[in-house]
């Protein structure tokens, strides 16, 4: 089903979700119109990774709906599921899980191979520019830095240029000129293009810069209540 509000990129409606013999935990619903950059706000342990989980199309819910950019994800096959996540969903964790085996050109590569795209290396190109990448595209990510390989993760995921890019924790290890930077990048990128920003974080460095905010509501729920 299309969701019928052209202008909201994430929409929540009724979401739970049951961990087998753990949490069962409840999400407040949300709608985000699109380039309003959001934070997810809550304790340790209040959900928040599992609510990036089930908003990017990894882990479908016990119950509800998830909207993004109006298509409803998990009506989807999981071949679509895969290919819209590839197209329309940028992912960011704190460890950057690029395929070791393969160069940074081939990483991004593979992700537009992922999304159904042709192969466009002068958009690879632009983005390892943008990213101040351009010298490190044929070198595999052991021989990168800290912060080269949180660049190339940024690069892929910003690559097919995603609806909305989701960064779990980005800067919970930096130091401020790091954390500095690494926001600054991934409020460039997103503003440049075009996507809605959504970082679950603990870290107040982040939210003097983001000004919206989703807090976990919920404490999590015992499995009988
Ligand atoms: N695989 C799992 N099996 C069972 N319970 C789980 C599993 N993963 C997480 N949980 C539980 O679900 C709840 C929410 O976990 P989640 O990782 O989403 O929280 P969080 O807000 O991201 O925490 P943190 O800020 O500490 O990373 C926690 O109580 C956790 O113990």
């Amino acid at each position: 089903m299309q969701d019928s509000f052209a202008n909201t990129v994430i929409r929540l409606n009724g979401l739970t979700y049951q961990y087998p013999r753990g949490e069962s935990l409840h999400f407040t619903d949300l709608e985000v119109p699109s380039g309003q950059h959001t934070l997810i706000l809550g304790d340790s342990g209040s959900g928040k990774t599992t609510l990036l989980h089930i908003l990017s199309g990894l882990l479908k819910p016990t119950t509800g709906i998830v909207s993004i950019d109006g298509q409803q994800l998990y009506e989807l096959t999981a071949r679509k599921l895969d290919e819209f996540r590839g197209q329309r969903i940028g992912l960011i964790f704190q460890e950057a899980h690029l395929v070791k085996s393969l160069t940074v050109r081939e990483n991004l590569q593979i992700a537009q191979g992922f999304a159904g795209a042709r192969i466009d290396n002068s958009r690879i190109n632009e983005v390892l520019a943008l990213l101040s990448l351009d010298h490190k595209a044929d070198s595999y990510p052991s021989k990168l830095s800290r912060g080269q390989m949180q660049r190339a993760a940024i690069a892929r995921a910003v690559i097919n240029k995603p609806a909305i890019l989701v960064a779990d924790e980005p800067t919970a290890s930096l130091d401020d000129r790091n954390t500095e930077s690494v926001l600054n990048l991934l409020l460039d990128q997103a503003n440049q293009q075009g996507a809605t920003l959504i970082i679950a974080t603990h870290d107040k460095r982040v939210k003097t810069r983001i000004a919206h905010a989703y807090e976990m509501a919920t404490r999590p729920h015992p499995i009988n209540e």
